[in-house]
C-alpha cells in the first residue's frame, strides 16, 4: 500500500483521546451561549468549547455564567466572616453524620487519591453546606440527608448560602443541557438523574502554610462528582495536572468560575470528559478563601452510560452503580468523623 493509499485509508475514531492532558493552560468559555434565550448558533459554539475543553483539561473558566457577582461577592464575604468566629463556636456546628456543619483544620486526608500517596491531612477548615432537606421528605434521615447547620449568631450566613446554592444548581442545570448535548444525547437528557441534585457548598478557608514536602491546603485529588464550580478569591495556589505530570496554575480571573468534571461525569461519559487531579497549597503570605459549589446527581440516580452516546462497537467500560453507593464509599474513606461508621 503506498503512503498516500495508506492516509487515504484511515478510519478516524469518532471520539479522539490524543488530547486527553495535553493542555498548559486552561481555556475561558464563554457561557453565555447556554442561556435560554440564545440563538441556536451561540448555544451550538458554547457547546463545542466546552466540549472541547472538558475532552482535553477537564477543566474551564466560565465566563457570562449568568450568576449575579454581588451574590458571588456577598458569599465570598460571609465566607470570611465565617471563619472569623470564635473556635468555640464553630465547633458547636462540629459535621453531622449528614455531613453538613464545620470541619475544623486538618481532619481529612484523601486516602483514595489515585493521585499520589497522601500522608498528611490538609492545611484547610471548611463549613459544608448540602441541599435543604425538608423535614416531610420521604427521604429524610437517609444517608447525607438531614439538616444543615449554621451559625445562630450570623444569620446572613444561611441566608446568603440558600440564595447562592439556588442560583448556582440553575447554572448546573444549564451546563447539564450543554453537556448532554456535546455528548450527542438530547439536551434534557441527565434532568432525570437530577430530581433531587446532591448538592454541596463547602466554605473553605486555607491559612498561609510553609512550602514544605507533602504539604497541601488540598491534596492532589480529583473530585467525586459531576461538576465543580469553584469560585476562589484573588490569592491563587489552585493548580491542575497535566498528562506530563506538570503542574499548570489555574490563577484566579474576575467574574468567572473555575468548572472542573468530577470522576461520575468521566465515567458516566465513557471517558471522553476527563476527571483531572488539581491540588491547593497558599504560599502567599494571606489567608486564601474558596468556595466550591459540587452539582451533583440525585443520591438514587442509576449512573449508567446511555447506549444512544455509543458510537459503532465501543463498549460502555463501567458497571452501572447507584450514585448515593458510590458516593458514601468515597465519603467514609476520605473524613475521620465517618471512618468509625464505615
Ligand atoms: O479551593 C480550591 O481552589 C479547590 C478546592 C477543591 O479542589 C475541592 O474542594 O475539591
Ligand atoms: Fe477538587
Amino acid at each position: 500500500m503506498t503512503r498516500s493509499n495508506k492516509q487515504y485509508c484511515i478510519q478516524y475514531p469518532q471520539w479522539s483521546t490524543a488530547m486527553k492532558g495535553e493542555f498548559d493552560n486552561i481555556p475561558i468559555v464563554n457561557l453565555s451561549g447556554l442561556a435560554a434565550d440564545a440563538d441556536p448558533a451561540e448555544r451550538a459554539s458554547t457547546v463545542a468549547a466546552l466540549k472541547s475543553a472538558l475532552e482535553t483539561s477537564g477543566f474551564a473558566y466560565l465566563a457570562n455564567h449568568g450568576v449575579p457577582e454581588d451574590l458571588v461577592e456577598r458569599m465570598r464575604e460571609m465566607n470570611v466572616a465565617f471563619h472569623q468566629l470564635p473556635m468555640e463556636e464553630k465547633l458547636a456546628l462540629k459535621i453531622n453524620e449528614f455531613h453538613r456543619g464545620y470541619m475544623p483544620m486538618s481532619t481529612s486526608t484523601i486516602v483514595t487519591s489515585s493521585v499520589a500517596k497522601v500522608t498528611k491531612p490538609n492545611r484547610s477548615e471548611s463549613l459544608m453546606v448540602m441541599h435543604e432537606v425538608p423535614d416531610d421528605a420521604a427521604y429524610a434521615g437517609e444517608p447525607l440527608q438531614g439538616p444543615n447547620q449554621f451559625p445562630e449568631s450570623l444569620p446572613e450566613v444561611a441566608e446568603t448560602a440558600r440564595a447562592y446554592m439556588a442560583e448556582m444548581t440553575k447554572l448546573g442545570e444549564r451546563i447539564a443541557g450543554g453537556l448532554a448535548e456535546a455528548l450527542g444525547l438530547p439536551r434534557d437528557w441527565f434532568d432525570q438523574h437530577f430530581v433531587e441534585p446532591t448538592l454541596f457548598l463547602r466554605l473553605l478557608h486555607y491559612p498561609e502554610q510553609p512550602d514544605e514536602e507533602q504539604l497541601f491546603g488540598s491534596a492532589p485529588h480529583t473530585d467525586y462528582g459531576f461538576v465543580t464550580l469553584l469560585k476562589q478569591d484573588d490569592v491563587g495556589g489552585l493548580e491542575v495536572r497535566n498528562k506530563h505530570g506538570e503542574w499548570i496554575a489555574a490563577p484566579p480571573i474576575p467574574n468567572t468560575f473555575v468548572m472542573n468534571v468530577g470522576d461520575i461525569l468521566a465515567k458516566w461519559s465513557n471517558g471522553r470528559f476527563v476527571s483531572t487531579p488539581h491540588r491547593v497549597r497558599n504560599l502567599s503570605k494571606r489567608d486564601r478563601y474558596s468556595q466550591p459549589f459540587f452539582y451533583d446527581p440525585s443520591m438514587r440516580a442509576l449512573v449508567a452510560c446511555p447506549d444512544a452516546m455509543l458510537g459503532v462497537g465501543e463498549t460502555a467500560t463501567m458497571e452501572p452503580v447507584l450514585y448515593g453507593d458510590y458516593l458514601l464509599e468515597r465519603l467514609n474513606k476520605n473524613y475521620d468523623y465517618r471512618k468509625k461508621a464505615s
